[in-house]
């Protein structure tokens, strides 16, 4: 994972050769969103109201603030667009399972 975060990047020689870095961090970046669907589903249990109905955008801004710090290329209004959408994805596989687990 080291050299995945390494922002020096070393010196890419061919297409194939950028194709297979993209694929690694892809990869990477499945194996994260796949955790933090878990654990944000896990916050819906734990908050008082939970799903698309306790949204929280102060702690959303406060995320993609945290993020835009460390992607600078980026910035705060891609990552905005980026992050609403992998949070928007969590609520609803969060909504699905409780209803499963409530049979609604
Ligand atoms: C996980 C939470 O619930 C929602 C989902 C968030 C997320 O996926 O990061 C952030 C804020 C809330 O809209 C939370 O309140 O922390």
């Amino acid at each position: 994972m080291h050299e995945l975060i390494d922002s020096t990047e070393p010196a890419i020689g061919s297409l194939a050769e950028a194709r297979a870095a993209i694929d690694e961090i892809d990869a990477a970046l499945a194996v994260l969103l796949e955790r933090r669907t878990a654990i944000a589903g896990q916050v819906q249990r734990l908050k008082p109201v939970g799903g698309f109905a306790g949204r929280n955008r102060e702690r959303e801004h406060e995320i993609v603030m945290a993020m835009a710090a460390k992607a600078p290329s980026l910035g705060p209004e891609r990552l905005a667009k980026i992050m609403n959408a992998v949070i928007e994805a969590g609520l609803e596989v969060a909504e699905q399972r409780r209803a499963a687990r409530d049979g609604s």
